[in-house]
C-alpha cells in the first residue's frame, strides 16, 4: 500500500513525530511512502524510506494527485498549515479534490491521520 505524506513547513516536525510514533504499523503493513520534496528530505533524515517527488511549490502536490488519480497512491496524509499563505494553493486544492473524486482517504491534520493509520 502506498501512502503519500506531505507537510507544510510549519508542520514538518509534527509529520516526523507522527511517523516516529507509528513506525511499527508502517513496517508491519509494509507501507511504501511517497512525499513532496522537502518533506521527503526531513523524513529520510529521521530514518524512513520514502520516494520524494518535486517540492510542493514546484509541482509535488500535482505529481501526487496524478498518482492518486491513476490508482497508485491509496492514502494521503497532508499536514497543512492553515495559518500560512501558499503560492501553489491551486495545486493544494486540486490534490484534495482528486482525493474526493477517487474516494481516497485524505487526512489534513494529525488527529485524522491517527485515525486513518489505526484503521490500516
Ligand atoms: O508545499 C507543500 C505541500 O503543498 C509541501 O512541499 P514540500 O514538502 O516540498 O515542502
Amino acid at each position: 500500500m502506498e501512502i503519500a505524506i506531505i507537510a507544510h513547513d510549519g508542520k514538518k516536525a509534527e509529520m516526523v513525530q507522527f511517523l516516529n510514533e507509528h513506525r511499527d504499523i508502517l513496517d508491519q503493513k509494509k507501507i511504501s511512502l511517497i512525499s513532496t520534496g522537502t518533506t521527503g528530505t526531513k523524513v529520510e533524515k529521521a530514518g524512513f524510506k520514502v520516494i520524494p517527488f518535486l517540492s510542493g511549490p514546484l509541482g509535488g502536490d500535482a505529481q501526487i494527485a496524478a498518482r492518486v488519480a491513476e490508482g497508485l497512491c491509496h492514502m494521503v496524509l497532508f499536514f497543512r498549515d492553515p495559518l500560512e499563505k501558499h503560492p501553489h494553493e491551486p495545486d493544494i486544492f486540486m490534490l484534495m479534490r482528486i482525493c474526493d473524486v477517487h474516494d481516497v482517504p485524505l487526512a489534513t491534520n494529525p488527529a485524522t491521520a491517527e485515525l486513518l493509520i489505526k484503521a490500516l
